[in-house]
């Protein structure tokens, strides 16, 4: 069995990738980042360092690796007769793997059983995203045919992985904590069998659970914690006022996915308990900078912030909390981070209305909007 992954980051080496070697996959890790693939192709090991209760140091070996971006040829030749498909490497970046995945289809045996494409990103149908970068590609006769030779799955993975400490080499440090579920009924009665996930058959509670909630937190907390000056999640956790205004922002989500999904409160106030926990472990080196990265992409219509503040208000619901931690999005300068700064120059120039629409995509007459410009507003210069 043989899965080609892309993205060999953090996750991808620190999550997924151990999870297909522990199901008995031969992983292949594709990636753009020369250095990373030239340090993984010399190397015939490397270690999962686990912190928190009951870690442990988990080793993945028998791993090749492929320059997706230098070497085309061996990448096709890796994909052609691969089981799994899976990705790693933002949101932003599927369209740029469609490519790959239309020519593994081209080449792919039409006798051969499907390939399983999975898209473990944070974002809500990624696989379905790149699905439909894919089919855009092949156009819709050549699709008729393709199609049938993959099998789409869309997921949500949760595990923190932080940034790795300069002369780490490819060991990664994560947590104990993990999930990754994967939607089951693409697969009919043929899923791929991967022990350290489970299989649903409705997805959509599970990533909007985990990102509302772990993911609207996470950002949360490092938003509000970069204007308090802190430097680490934890130590920004730390800060009682940050603390309590990342609670009233989860209290407002849960409210959402409560009313929405059907989950117990009881069960969500738990849920919580756990994620701010996993938050302040003192073990994980994870900083503010990575953890609000992009915040344009964080505050786009289907992410952590703005679909559920827009939910919450189609429902009539509190979102007071919730626009508290965009406005403290807003304030998030870091010259490193180019949407960041791409952020700064649009406040700089744009006029409230046209951000919240352009990049928040809520229009005028949403019940969310009114409130969204008001907030959008205090920060922009016209
Ligand atoms: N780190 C976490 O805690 C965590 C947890 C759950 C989900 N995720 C999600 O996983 C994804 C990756 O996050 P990460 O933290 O591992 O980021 P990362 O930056 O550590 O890794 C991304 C990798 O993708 C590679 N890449 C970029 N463009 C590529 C391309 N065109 N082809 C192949 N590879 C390419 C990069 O070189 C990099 O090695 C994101 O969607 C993120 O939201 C991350
Ligand atoms: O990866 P992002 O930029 O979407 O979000 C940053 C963090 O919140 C994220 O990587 C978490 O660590 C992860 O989603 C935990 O499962």
């Amino acid at each position: 069995m043989k899965a080609v992954h892309f993205g060999a980051g953090n996750i991808g080496r620190g999550f997924i990738g151990l999870l297909l070697h522990d199901a008995g996959y031969e992983v292949v890790f594709a990636d753009v980042n020369a250095e990373l693939i030239d340090a993984l192709a010399a190397s015939d090991h490397y270690t999962v360092h686990e912190v928190g209760v009951g870690a442990r140091d988990l080793v993945v070996d028998r791993y090749r690796a492929v320059n997706s971006q230098t070497d085309a040829a061996a990448l096709a030749a890796e994909l052609a007769d691969a089981d799994v498909l899976t990705t790693a490497v933002g949101p932003n970046i599927l369209r740029f793997i469609a490519p790959h995945v239309l020519q593994a289809l081209r080449d792919r045996s039409p006798d051969a059983p499907p390939l399983a494409v999975m898209a473990c990103e944070n974002a809500i149908d990624a696989t379905s995203m790149l699905r439909e970068e894919t089919r855009h590609l092949a156009g819709p006769d050549e699709w008729l045919e393709l199609e049938r030779r993959a099998v789409f799955a869309n997921t949500a993975v949760d595990r923190i992985v932080p940034g790795q400490p300069e002369g780490a080499g490819l060991d990664v440090t994560v947590e104990t904590f993990s999930e990754w579920a994967i939607e089951e009924p693409p697969f009919g009665d043929a899923p791929p069998v991967i022990p350290g996930a489970h299989f649903v058959d409705r997805l959509g509670p599970y990533i909007e659970r985990k990102l509302f909630t772990v993911n609207t937190g996470h950002a949360s907390t490092a938003y509000f914690g970069f204007l308090a000056g802190h430097e680490r999640i934890a130590e920004a956790l730390a800060d009682a006022s940050v603390a309590e205004r990342v609670e009233r922002v989860l209290h407002e989500t849960s409210a959402l996915i409560v009313a929405k999904h059907g989950f117990g409160e009881g069960e969500m106030a738990e849920y919580r308990e756990v994620i701010l926990a996993r938050f302040r472990n003192e073990g994980l080196p994870d900083t503010v900078e990575r953890v609000g990265r992009q915040p344009l992409r964080k505050l786009s219509r289907r992410e952590r912030f703005i679909a559920p503040a827009a939910e919450l208000a189609e429902r009539g619901l509190p979102v007071d909390a919730l626009l508290a931690a965009v406005e403290a999005a807003l304030g998030f300068d870091v010259p490193a981070d180019p949407e960041s700064v791409e952020l700064q120059e649009r406040l700089a120039t744009d006029a409230a209305p046209t951000f919240v629409r352009e990049v928040c995509g809520i229009e005028p007459g949403h019940p969310l909007h009114d409130r969204l410009v008001e907030v959008v507003g205090r920060r922009t210069a016209s």
